[in-house]
């Protein structure tokens, strides 16, 4: 094929390929392909990297070839540096079309095979599902309202808002820029890899990949190998609706993820544990590589004794038993003043028994725990504390009742790590003030919850503590609000994402200052020879801030702009 023909042809395939459901890309992304996936031989291949140039064809990488996935061969060496930076250079540039860059192209949209293959079918039982009952014991309506009924949104979020994102951002200008044009434009990294959790695989892995085809990167997606069975499913299903070669699967375990790890990535966004936290932004950090990091941690829950404690318990015991307290932002302990400790055991037990019957083992909503080394772990977590309700297990069906563990101490092994479990331990403390220092003596957790009548109460937690996420009297929910942003601070992670900050997140966030060419004499102050004088007129034009309106503006400038090129001229010379 020459150039021109495979031109157009990849300019058409980017118009009908880049899809996602009915999901846009930014309109800039000018690459095509950096890593291929073969789902014959199982495995993601770096072999060429696509470049789209204005009046080029695209431009295969020539060198090396470097093969990811189940036996990690690197075959005739690895794209070399120099080419990769270039490579990343081009991406940046040459899109095909500059104005269209800055307004997503409706085509891109409209040729796209959404109605016949959407993978997310509104509520249809999917393979997706029967792999999170496997994995999970997730029930298919379960699955629908925390996993699959936030993507869908997101995805339609994207699609009526992409342009909105994708466009410049004009910004606030000082004297001195008053008449250039100065604004933010969001532009695609390049590659992104996301690393995926195994408590809501679809929702943590597929939600960072919306945001990054939205924001027109690649991503390598390798989802978590502890959800043997959604990772299977992940890997089949993914490239029958998204392009495979942008978009390929990676599976595996932990030295897949570390071979990956190796390869340069221009973002990674990971979602797991604090520890391997550490290991991603060590490996990032050799490539200068930024990371998101979607972490977890111990995320404290006051009752304050001024609440309905009734209505309280009962979000507190769906948010801890929700996906068998498998969720990074379950309340994972509950601080209360000892006079109400009773009244909590007993209205939580009274929500146990009505979200999940007498019998939770055979009641279809509530979960397993994901694997037996979790429960191990989470049994183990029992030895030092006193169980007020539930406690009953059975390993080989990795079966843990909701618990309620009581007059629980700082020091017992629940309180020593996230618990991802079930457990929900009471400590008694009798002050707010107490409260609020027991939770700054620890991580900054992901998620804080406070429950009271009092907005006194809320302010204070709000004012005097730091948490990834802060929600009063409700649990979970601040999740499903897209225009929050979502992520940790400190220990529980760096980043955010959904809605439009995970486009942020994933996009290069470009300062463009557009100048003319003419009134060159108002420049005069910042050439030297450097006077005093100069220095007093730069003072001026640098210092303030033009925040007239749009009159104003254009009136003072036409009077600087004379006055200016006036005294300069006269004074200056
Ligand atoms: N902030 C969030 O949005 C969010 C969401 C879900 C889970 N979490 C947190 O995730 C944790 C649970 O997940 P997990 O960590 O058990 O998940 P996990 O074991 O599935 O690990 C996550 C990913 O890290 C990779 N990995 C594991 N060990 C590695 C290593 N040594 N080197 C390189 N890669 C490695 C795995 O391959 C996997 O893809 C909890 O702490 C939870 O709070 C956070
Ligand atoms: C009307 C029903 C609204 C339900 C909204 C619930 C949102 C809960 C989100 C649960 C968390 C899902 C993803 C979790 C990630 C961290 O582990």
């Amino acid at each position: 094929m020459v150039a021109h023909e495979k031109q157009s042809s990849l300019r058409s395939k980017q118009k009908t390929d880049v899809t996602f459901g009915t999901l846009p890309c930014q309109a800039n992304a000018n690459f095509k392909s950096v890593f291929s996936f073969d789902p014959v031989r199982g495995c993601c291949e770096q072999t060429q990297a696509r470049v789209w140039v204005e009046g080029e064809a695209w431009n295969p990488i020539p060198a090396g070839r470097a093969s990811c996935g189940w036996d990690l061969t690197v075959e005739g060496g690895c794209l070399c540096a120099a080419d990769k930076d270039q490579l990343q250079r081009r991406r940046l540039s040459g899109c095909p079309d500059r104005e269209g860059s800055q307004r997503p192209n409706a085509d891109i949209f409209k040729g796209c095979p959404g109605s016949s293959r959407r993978w997310l079918e509104p509520g249809r039982p999917s393979k997706q599902a029967d792999a999170i009952k496997k994995d999970l014991n997730k029930s298919d309506v379960g699955t629908q309202l925390y996993e699959t009924l936030g993507l869908e949104g997101e995805i339609s979020l994207a699609i009526r808002k992409l342009k909105d994102w994708a466009a410049p951002r004009p910004v606030e200008k000082n004297l001195l820029t008053l008449s250039d044009t100065v604004y933010i434009q969001p532009e695609p990294l390049g590659v992104v890899l996301i690393i995926g959790a195994w408590n809501y695989p679809w929702a943590v892995t597929i939600q960072p990949l919306i945001g990054a085809i939205a924001a027109g990167n690649a991503a390598v997606v390798k989802p978590s190998e502890v959800c043997v069975h959604t990772a299977k499913v992940m890997e089949d299903l993914l490239p029958y609706y998204i392009d495979k070669e942008l978009y390929p699967v990676v599976t595996g375990g932990v030295s897949e993820t570390q071979e990956l790890l190796r390869q340069r990535f221009d973002h990674i966004f990971y979602t797991g544990n604090s520890m391997v936290g550490k290991v991603i932004m060590e490996a990032a950090a050799k490539h200068l590589t930024p990371v998101t990091l979607e972490l977890g941690g111990k995320s404290p829950c006051y009752i304050d004794k001024n609440c309905d404690i009734s209505i309280a318990c009962r979000r507190v015991a769906w948010g801890k038993y929700t996906n068998c307290g498998q969720t990074c932002i379950a309340p994972d302990y509950v601080l209360c003043d000892p006079s109400i400790q009773d009244q909590v055991i007993e209205e939580v037990k009274k929500s146990i028994k009505e979200f999940y019957t007498e019998k939770p083992n055979t009641c279809p909503d509530y979960g397993r725990i994901i694997n037996q080394r979790h429960f191990k772990r989470i049994m183990a977590m029992l030895d030092d504390s006193t169980i007020a309700v539930g406690g009953d297990n059975n390993e080989s069906d990795c079966y843990i009742a909701p618990t309620v563990l009581k007059d629980v101490k700082p020091e017992s092994k629940v309180m020593q790590e996230e618990i991802f479990g079930p457990l929900l331990p009471i400590l008694t403390i009798s002050s707010l003030d107490e409260a609020i220092k027991f939770i700054n003596r620890r991580e900054k957790p992901l998620a804080l919850y406070v429950f009271t009548a009092d907005d006194k109460v809320i302010n204070r937690m709000r004012d005097e503590t730091s948490s990834g996420g802060l929600l009063a009297n409700d649990c979970l929910v601040h999740y499903s609000v897209s225009s929050l942003p979502f992520g940790g601070v400190g220990n529980s992670g760096m980043g955010c994402y959904h809605g439009k900050h995970t486009f942020d997140q994933l996009s290069h966030l470009r300062s463009c200052l557009i100048k003319k060419l003419n009134m060159e004499g108002v420049n005069s102050m910042r050439y030297p020879p450097h006077t005093a004088k100069k220095l007093g007129w730069a003072r001026f034009f640098i210092l303030k801030t033009a925040d007239l309106g749009w009159i104003g503006k254009v009136a003072l400038l036409a009077v600087l702009v004379v006055a200016a090129a006036a005294v300069l001229q006269k004074y200056l010379q």
